[in-house]
């Protein structure tokens, strides 16, 4: 039996895909290439391109029991995107989520996995943030997420069908075997942004906000490599598998660094100072969000492989030196 993930051809879902075959999985991808990279999927996975949303491609997947469990990383992901367009945040990722959910449920595949964010959480009252703190998330981003997980927690009780929700706190970092990494264009997220301005390819890198009520006044995050993230995503595919209960997770190493100590890695990294300019808060930023992860740690027994900032960065940066090749040869 095979495991169908969705938005397998995205960044994160693309190490899943090489996590699952590494593991001698069988995995089927479905992925409407929306933000993703036909040549980001392994030849070793089958790639269904068509959208979430399109049942007759999901019942045509789901029927006839060849798939044991979703791993579902489809969605839409920029968060000051899904403030100026949160009718299609909902519809990408929580009616289609609900749609996903309801094919599971018809066709009787009884696992699921899903990529939840600490942006459910919002604005922390305390960091490290437990599972269990107050759910206020301040972007249609966060909601649409926090509204699949209360799906996935009612269809869990209705119906006989288990799930591990994982809240991913700052992913980052690129398969260290070089086989993938974050090929998004037009990316917003802090350690690519520094990486590709490192390289030359953005002017300058803009650091927003320096007097938040932090050490060095920039926010700090928790950046966690996203083969690690993978790694818990199998741990949790062999809880369902043994029979656990379905579960709500953090993902992160619950220790922060601000945006200064990431601009330092980069500078290491790169062996130059990359050109920074100091600019204003963006909306909707945290100061800090760091994850209280013993859960993941105690339930699962995931033990991170890349917890070193200057790893992580070091793979994003060896990532994107290569990328502009990868992308040609692709074309
Ligand atoms: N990157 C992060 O730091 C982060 C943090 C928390 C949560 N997440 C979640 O992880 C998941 C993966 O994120 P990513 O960073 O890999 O993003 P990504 O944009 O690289 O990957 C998303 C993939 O889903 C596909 N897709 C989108 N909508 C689809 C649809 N309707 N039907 C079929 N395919 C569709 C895209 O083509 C793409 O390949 C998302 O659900 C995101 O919300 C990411
Ligand atoms: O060019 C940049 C980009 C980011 N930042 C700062 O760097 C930090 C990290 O920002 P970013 O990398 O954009 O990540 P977040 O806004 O923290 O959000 C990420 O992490 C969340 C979980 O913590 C996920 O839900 C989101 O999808 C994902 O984008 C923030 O303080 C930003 O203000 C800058 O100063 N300059």
């Amino acid at each position: 039996m095979a495991i169908l993930v969705t938005g397998g051809a995205g960044y994160i879902g693309s190490h899943m895909v090489l996590a699952l075959l590494d593991a001698g999985e069988e995995v089927v991808v479905i992925d409407n290439l929306s933000t993703g990279f036909q040549w980001a999927v392994p030849p070793r996975a089958r790639l269904v391109e068509a959208d979430i949303a399109d049942e007759a491609a999901v019942d045509g997947l789901l029927s006839g029991g060849g798939i044991e469990a979703i791993i579902h990383f489809a969605g839409s992901i920029v968060v000051p995107d899904s403030i100026a367009d949160p009718l299609g945040y909902y519809l990408n990722n929580t009616v289609k989520t609900r749609g996903l959910i309801a094919a599971a449920v018809r066709h009787g595949v009884k696992r699921f996995i899903f990529s939840s964010t600490a942006a459910v959480y919002g604005m922390p009252e305390e960091n490290p943030v437990v599972e269990t703190a107050r759910l206020r998330p301040i972007s249609p981003y966060g909601s649409s997420k926090l509204m699949s997980e209360i799906m996935l927690a009612d269809a869990s009780v209705a119906h006989d069908f288990s799930y591990v929700a994982l809240r991913y706190f700052n992913v980052a970092g690129a398969d260290p075997g070089g086989r993938s990494g974050q090929s998004t264009p037009r990316a917003t997220h802090l350690i690519k942004v520094a990486c590709e301005t490192a390289l030359g390819r953005r002017e300058k890198l803009s650091v927003y906000g320096t007097d938040y009520d932090t050490p060095d006044g920039t926010c700090i995050r928790d950046y966690i490599h996203v083969s690690d993230l993978a790694a818990a995503h199998l741990l949790a595919l062999g809880h369902l598998r043994a029979g656990g209960a379905s579960e709500v997770m953090n993902c992160g190493y619950g220790r922060g660094y601000s945006v200064r100590e990431v601009i330092g890695a980069v500078n290491r990294a790169a062996g130059h100072e990359i050109p920074v300019e100091f600019t204003g808060r963006r909306p909707g930023d945290p100061a800090a969000l760091v994850a209280r992860a013993d859960r993941v740690r105690d339930v699962l027994g995931w033990r991170p492989a890349h917890e070193d900032l200057d790893g992580i960065v070091a793979s994003a940066l060896a990532w994107e030196r290569d990328l502009p090749d990868r992308k040609r040869q692709a074309n």
